[in-house]
């Protein structure tokens, strides 16, 4: 294997996620035994911008592995997107000898990195790291695992006080334009309704529904909004319920940032160890323009073209059904 990477940049760009920093560890301790120097890009592509890098040693990433957060710190930057910002960045690349970059983050920053490699030559692999879990080419992303198990603590906790009062909450979720933790949470939570970017509901028939609920002795209703459902907010959605059914009282809570904090769960640590590692190896074959992720239990390579082009969370309709079936 002919190793032609004198030093790689690394860094972590759009929304923390649990598992950032394990991924870090993982792609500067196998830069360095492969002989790799290793900077940290502080602050996503910023750092590359205002060349904040900093030299990392295999002791640098020592006792990070368990935390939240990223050590690097991350932002999303306006001026990466400019034409002027993107070329500081390269010639900040070039002054330290850098020839290959190593993103983790979202969607966004997968654009921003390809859009990059396209116009400088630089070799770029991007790692998925997100709690939105929205990205094709990867069964799972680093930090989704932990904002569920987060998320779904939250709920049971809210549970006791809706069960104990006979209340009716609408809890609204992370996720952006994916459904995705709001689907999951519903189901570990026994939600009795899920508003969803994917699916169309009215308030009509979630009226429908909670009224049904009340026939069905339910006391207590839970209801998770997922942040980019079509129908509005958690307070909007609750709002327009306590209109049409007036004797219920409803309460919100919006989870919020607590659902990307905390410290990665065990499922999200291997994930970004295999991811880090295979992304120093994928950089070590020649590959570039590409992203790693996980398929079944197999680490597997799709194109960043492909990757950005496919939509990502599809509904899945048997979960759908199975989750209306057994909160009745
Ligand atoms: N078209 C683009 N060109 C250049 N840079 C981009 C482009 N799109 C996004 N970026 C860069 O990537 C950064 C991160 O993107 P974004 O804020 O969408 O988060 P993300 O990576 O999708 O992660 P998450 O969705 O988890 O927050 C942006 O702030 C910007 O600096
Ligand atoms: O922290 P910010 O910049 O407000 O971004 C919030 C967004 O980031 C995420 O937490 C991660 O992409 C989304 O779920 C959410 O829509
Ligand atoms: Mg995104």
């Amino acid at each position: 294997m002919t190793n032609l990477i004198k030093n790689i940049a690394v860094l972590t760009s759009g929304g923390d996620a649990p598992g950032m920093n394990a991924c870090i560890r993982a792609v500067v301790r196998t830069a360095i035994f492969n002989n790799i120097g290793v900077y940290g890009a502080i602050q996503g592509y910023e750092g590359l911008i205002n060349n904040n890098l900093k030299k990392l040693d295999s002791r640098s990433v020592s006792g990070i592995i368990h935390l939240g957060g990223t050590i690097l710190k991350t932002a999303r930057s306006l001026e990466f997107k400019t034409d002027e910002g993107m070329q500081k960045a390269y010639n900040n690349l070039k002054a330290n000898e850098i020839d290959a970059l190593v993103v983790i983050g979202g969607d966004g920053t997968f654009k921003g990195a390809k859009e990059f490699s396209e116009k400088f030559g630089i070799k770029v692999i991007g790692i998925p790291g997100t709690i939105d879990n929205d990205l094709y080419g990867t069964d799972f992303t680093i930090g989704y695992d932990t904002a569920l198990n987060t998320t779904i603590e939250a709920i049971d906790k809210i549970r006791d006080t809706a069960d104990s009062h006979d209340r009716l909450f609408f809890i609204e979720v992370m996720g952006r334009d994916s459904g995705c933790i709001a689907l999951r949470s519903a189901i570990c939570t026994g939600a009795e309704a899920v508003l969803l970017p994917e699916r169309d509901t009215t308030i009509e028939e979630l009226v429908q529904e909670l009224v049904a609920g009340s026939a069905a002795k339910k006391n207590s209703r839970i209801v998770i909004v997922a942040e980019g459902n079509k129908l509005g907010s958690a307070y909007e959605v609750s709002k327009m319920v306590k209109y049409r059914v007036q004797n219920y009282d409803p309460k919100v809570t919006v989870l919020g940032h607590l659902q990307r904090g905390g410290s990665p769960s065990a499922f999200d640590r291997i994930l970004a160890g295999r991811l880090g590692f295979s992304a120093v190896n994928e950089l070590l074959k020649g590959s570039t323009n590409c992203m790693v992720g996980l398929s079944g239990n197999n680490i597997i390579v799709t194109q960043l073209n492909e990757a950005l082009t496919q939509h990502t969370f599809k509904l899945e309709n048997d979960l759908m059904e199975m989750k209306e079936i057994l909160s009745i």
